[in-house]
């Protein structure tokens, strides 16, 4: 069988190489963003009649954190936009009869019921610092759908919540919480400098879920036989939330990952720069009813991101 995984140099898609090759009889098809930029009808055209997979993971995406998302806002919905409707559709003219969409968390509204089932789509008002991403993330499923609906196709869509771990994006500013914080702390250690300033309020609650964990939910939903996968979703609600089912503070991730980094000094905040969404937790019955749940606990999550971003930075490799 081959399967092509779009964004395998990411976080998530490199996490998903990993163990699609322990499987026996895959192959695994890849291009890189510079071979293959799948904003570009044209080329993803000709890639996916050429090489015809026959599933697809669609793990590319314009990627980032809270202050990416709301400085960046037409990159993060026209990217997003293009590369779905290109890969989706274009698989689909290939004769792809399965695909996984990767969505996000942050399709749901700002202030949804805690935790949020997948019936909270499309119920309210989104968070604004992420809205045109979120949108994005919501034409991707209801592209997965209608192909489905319309043309009997299998295009099943998971939303991640909040991910780290190796090959994370460790940018100070563009990246997610995890790693900023994770260098952040890390380079004030090295410096002995007696405070780390943390973004916000430290009051928003997020749901954090470590990257293979997230490989190992995706090729579960990837695989489950379409009896199973079609008693428990719907055809216009077939979106399946992947997370552990717990979330934190952000100041106490920031105590937590202090501990891990080894820093011994302050932390403030900075109630200047945006918290974003209050709180996004996800209810992810529909996943554990299906048999997946989440198996690494949050502290050795950290660890093994910090161990890895520790190797990596070293080698020169890490993204900063
Ligand atoms: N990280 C997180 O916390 C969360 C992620 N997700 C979703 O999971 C998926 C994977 O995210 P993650 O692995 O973290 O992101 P990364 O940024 O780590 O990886 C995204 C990959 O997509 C590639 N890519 C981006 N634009 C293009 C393009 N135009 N053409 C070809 N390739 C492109 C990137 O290549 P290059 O770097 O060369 O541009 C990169 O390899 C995404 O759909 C994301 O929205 C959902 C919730 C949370
Ligand atoms: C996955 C999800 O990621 C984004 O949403 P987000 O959950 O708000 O993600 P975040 O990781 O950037 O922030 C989480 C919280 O943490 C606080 N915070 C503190 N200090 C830093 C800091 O140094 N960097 C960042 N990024 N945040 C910080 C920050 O203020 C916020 O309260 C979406 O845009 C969208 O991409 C999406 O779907």
């Amino acid at each position: 069988m081959k399967v092509y995984v779009a964004g395998h140099r990411g976080m998530v898609g490199s996490a998903i190489v990993r163990q699609l090759s322990q499987q026996k009889n895959i192959q695994i098809l890849t291009r890189t963003h510079k071979e293959l930029d799948l904003t570009q009808q044209q080329a993803v055209a000709e890639f996916m009649a050429t090489e015809k997979p026959d599933v697809v993971i669609l793990a590319a995406a314009k990627v980032g954190g809270i202050h990416a998302n709301n400085t960046y806002p037409a990159e993060f919905i026209y990217e997003n936009l293009m590369m779905e409707c290109n890969v989706i559709h274009q698989a689909f003219a290939a004769g792809v009869k399965r695909l996984l969409f990767l969505g996000s968390s942050c399709i749901y509204p700002k202030f949804a019921p805690q935790p949020m089932t997948e019936a909270a789509l499309l119920t309210g008002v989104l968070e604004a610092t992420n809205e045109p991403y979120a949108v994005a993330k919501i034409a991707g499923i209801k592209l997965c759908e209608s192909y489905n609906r319309q043309y009997g196709v299998d295009y099943r869509s998971v939303m991640p919540t909040n991910l780290y771990g190796p090959n994370d994006n460790f940018h100070p500013d563009n990246s997610h919480v995890v790693p900023a914080l994770i260098r952040r702390f890390h380079e004030a250690k090295l410096a002995q400098a007696p405070e780390v300033v943390i973004w916000g309020t430290g009051t928003p609650m997020r749901e954090f879920l470590h990257v293979d964990d997230m490989a190992s939910a995706s090729l579960f939903v990837l695989n489950l036989d379409v009896a199973t996968y079609q008693a428990n979703t719907q055809p216009m609600l077939s979106h399946i939330n992947v997370g552990t089912g717990t979330d934190i503070t952000i100041r106490d991730l920031a105590l937590t990952i202090a501990k891990v980094t080894e820093y011994q000094g302050n932390i403030i905040f900075d109630s200047t720069k945006p918290d974003g969404t209050p709180r996004k937790l996800m209810d992810v019955s529909r996943l554990a009813n299906m048999g997946w749940t989440a198996t690494i606990a949050l502290e050795q999550g950290l660890r093994d991101a910090y161990r890895w971003f520790i190797e990596h930075v070293s080698q020169g490799e890490a993204r900063l």
